[in-house]
């Protein structure tokens, strides 16, 4: 899609969106790109878990989802995150719309690894027609839950979410907006990666817990054509940018 810019929201950073980014996103709706917003809501979906007494079980940063897990995932993410960014939207003047899998079939998916993580998936494919449509006039606002092509929910972490679509859509920019400033070593952030750079930063455990599905995520975005992956906790800062070569 051309012109098309995603944007992924962690759930710990809606709260802390501040106007530079709703004036970035205006700028970049007066110049004619297309925006899509993939939020996420991890920390809302694991308070209202323990809120309920329901354990919470995570593996390399992806949620293990039984179907106790999934209902909980959908409400928080549907009732709760989205309407929250949509709000934020309006009150800033900017016209958006929330958006899941089952507006037009707009996301499907199928299992990651049933048995390990349940019902987690990845992105299989985008209804780009329909997406594209709803873009022309608004700021998308899409939840990371897929559906198979028989009508099972996913849920989808969201930086894989954001990446697959991004992918999927032949973005022109991904950002991974986060509560850190960037991919951090010693304290200080790696202001620029390849793809080659991730093994051995997870080996010494410079990689862990959410950061590594979002750098995973971010290098199959670039492989498959996404110019420049960010990782930032605003879009105004540079953060740590993922691209195929150094010097590209
Ligand atoms: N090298 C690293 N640099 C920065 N953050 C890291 C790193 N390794 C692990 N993390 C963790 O990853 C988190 C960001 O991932 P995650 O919690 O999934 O965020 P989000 O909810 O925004 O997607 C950081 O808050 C930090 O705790
Ligand atoms: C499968 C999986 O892990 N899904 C994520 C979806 C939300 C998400 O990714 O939210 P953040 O970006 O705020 O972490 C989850 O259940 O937490």
């Amino acid at each position: 899609m051309v012109n098309l810019i995603i944007v992924k929201i962690g759930g710990n950073a809606i709260s802390k969106l501040n106007s530079d980014f709703f004036e970035q996103l205006r700028q970049w709706r007066q110049a004619g790109k297309k925006v899509l917003l993939i939020h996420g809501g991890g920390p809302q979906i694991s308070k209202l878990s323990a809120q309920l007494n329901v354990p919470t079980h995570k593996e390399n940063g992806i949620r293990v989802t039984d179907q106790e897990t999934l209902a909980l995932t959908k409400m928080v993410l549907l009732g709760n995150t989205q309407p929250a960014l949509l709000l934020r939207l309006a009150q800033e003047g900017l016209a958006a719309i929330g958006l899941n899998a089952s507006d037009q079939q707009l996301l499907t998916g199928t299992y990651v690894d049933q048995a390990a993580y349940g019902a987690v998936g990845s992105i299989t494919g985008v209804n780009e027609l329909a997406l594209s449509k709803i873009l022309n006039g608004q700021v998308g606002v899409l939840a990371p839950l897929a559906l198979t092509r028989d009508g099972k929910w996913l849920n989808v972490n969201a930086d894989t979410a954001a990446a697959d679509v991004a992918r999927l859509l032949k973005a022109s920019q991904l950002y991974l907006l986060t509560d850190v400033p960037g991919v951090l070593k010693d304290g200080k952030v790696i202001s620029a990666m390849i793809p080659q750079d991730l093994p051995q930063l997870i080996e010494d455990k410079v990689i862990t817990d959410g950061m590594q599905p979002k750098l995973s995520a971010a290098v199959r975005a670039v492989h498959a054509g996404v110019q420049a992956v960010r990782i930032t906790d605003q879009l105004t800062h540079p953060g740590t940018t993922l691209k195929m070569e150094a010097n590209d």
